[in-house]
């Protein structure tokens, strides 16, 4: 039989595009986002034709394993994810770049060699299905299984913010305006709700005494009577305080989100409070679940198809969760318009998807895409277009990375603790608990 060239649907090219997008002076327990982030665009060329898209971070250390994958998959059958892996798996981690114990591992849990190479083989993994989806002319939901709703709930990401960056990039401040106490986190609850639809809320926490968050989510069940409201230290509190910050919000909690670092110390916190504990710090990776689920951690694991390895591993991941009656939320970075179809896609197909999705895309004001994924009553509606249902802007993905191209060396590698010293002198990650 011969083949028709649209329907070799082996690899001719994988391209790596690095760029650097804007982003807001978001404020966490590490310190502040700096004014670009770098993120990482997979374009993956088929020998027929076709182009499938894919996204994830785009630091140094995501760069240099990307590039030898890239490399060796000439010849590569898209639809051979699982040969895909396995390629992956060949790629040697550099030692200094891995992180074995949880509280040095940053804002995703543990940085092991595992996950780091899952953070770069997925967005691979995603351009392949994309690719695949444009080929048979399905989306990349109905490859995935088949989608259980048309629609995908997110909630509002709310951040303690600065007007403008220390470092004074971009010149001008964004039009979002600071958001340091409760009337401006409720402002900003406010501001994206009327722009986006939003119906539940999520506090990024761990940045202000407990006392002055506690405040915050108060003010917003006030503001928002009777709607999901979510609070996350990432990690920064003791049992104690975690304890006592559940207990004095205990009415208005959906869950409260990785108040103490580690599975012992949440499971401590679990025994002690009724309030849900949600986590994408102590369950990130499949060995880690026993022991959370066991101990009765968390109650609920936030997904993440970057760094859990990828749409069908997200979907083992809930197929586990809902085994063990634990219930699945999804995390989320800051990203673009690729993986937030990505992400719609996948949670389209999750039966027990019972809680609102995060997202940072309403925080990103620059996109690759010749048009923006639309948010809409606090919904994506999921795309039954061929691949993701998305389309690269070449224009747009090259200005992109002529800033990663031009950047000096201080925005090629995220570091929240950095961008705060440029206000505070001298500040370093804090150790943990913080309160
Ligand atoms: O839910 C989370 O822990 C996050 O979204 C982690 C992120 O890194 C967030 O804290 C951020 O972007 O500052
Ligand atoms: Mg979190």
């Amino acid at each position: 039989m011969t083949v028709t060239p649209s329907r070799d649907l082996s690899i001719a090219e994988v391209r790596l595009t690095p760029v650097l997008v804007a982003d807001p002076p978001l404020l966490n327990t590490q310190g502040v986002h700096q004014p670009y982030t770098p993120r990482l665009i997979v374009e993956v060329v088929t020998r027929g034709g076709v182009t499938g898209l894919g996204e994830t971070y785009g630091d140094t250390k995501y760069l240099e394993l990307a590039r030898p994958l890239a490399e060796n998959l000439t010849g590569h059958q898209i639809g051979d994810l699982n040969g895909l892996f396995t390629a992956a798996e060949r790629i040697a981690v550099d030692r200094s770049h891995v992180a074995e114990r949880v509280d040095v591992g940053g804002l995703r849990g543990v940085q092991t060699a595992d996950k780091l190479r899952l953070s770069v083989v997925s967005a691979f993994e995603v351009a392949c299905l994309d690719a695949l989806g444009q080929a048979l002319g399905l989306p990349v939901h109905a490859l995935l299984g088949g989608k259980v709703r048309d629609t995908v709930d997110y909630s509002a990401y709310l951040f303690y913010k600065w007007a403008a960056h220390p470092e004074g990039v971009p010149a001008e401040p964004d039009d979002w305006g600071a958001a340091l106490d409760p009337a401006g986190v409720v402002a900003q609850a406010r501001r994206l709700t009327e722009r986006y639809g939003f119906t539940s809320y999520k506090l990024k926490g761990g940045v202000f005494p407990p006392d002055e968050e506690i405040a915050a989510v108060r003010a917003l069940a006030e503001a928002f009577p009777g709607r999901p409201l979510r609070l996350d230290p990432n990690g920064a509190w003791s049992v104690e305080t975690s304890v006592k910050v559940a207990e004095e919000l205990r009415e208005v909690l959906e869950y409260l989100e990785d108040p103490a670092l580690g599975t012992p110390a949440m499971a401590e916190v679990a025994a002690r409070t009724g309030v849900p504990l949600a986590t994408n710090m102590c369950v990130t990776t499949f060995g880690e679940i026993e022991e959370a689920f066991t101990r009765g951690a968390v109650q609920v694991v936030l997904s993440d198809h970057h760094y859990w390895g990828g749409l069908r591993r997200t979907q083992h991941l809930a197929a586990v969760c809902a085994a063990f009656g634990v219930g699945l939320s999804m995390h989320s970075n800051t990203h673009l318009g690729i993986s937030l179809a990505a992400m719609t896609h996948v949670a389209a197909t999750v039966p027990h998807l019972h809680h609102a999705c995060d997202t940072h895309y309403p925080w990103q004001s620059e996109d690759v895409l010749t048009e923006r994924v639309a948010l809409t009553d606090g919904k994506v509606a999921v795309s039954d277009a061929p691949g993701l249902g998305v389309r690269l802007d070449r224009d747009r993905l090259a200005f992109l990375h002529r800033r990663w191209a031009d950047d000096d060396g201080r925005h090629r590698d995220r570091d929240d603790a950095a961008a705060l010293r440029a206000a505070v002198p001298g500040w370093t990650t804090p150790a943990m608990p913080r309160w």
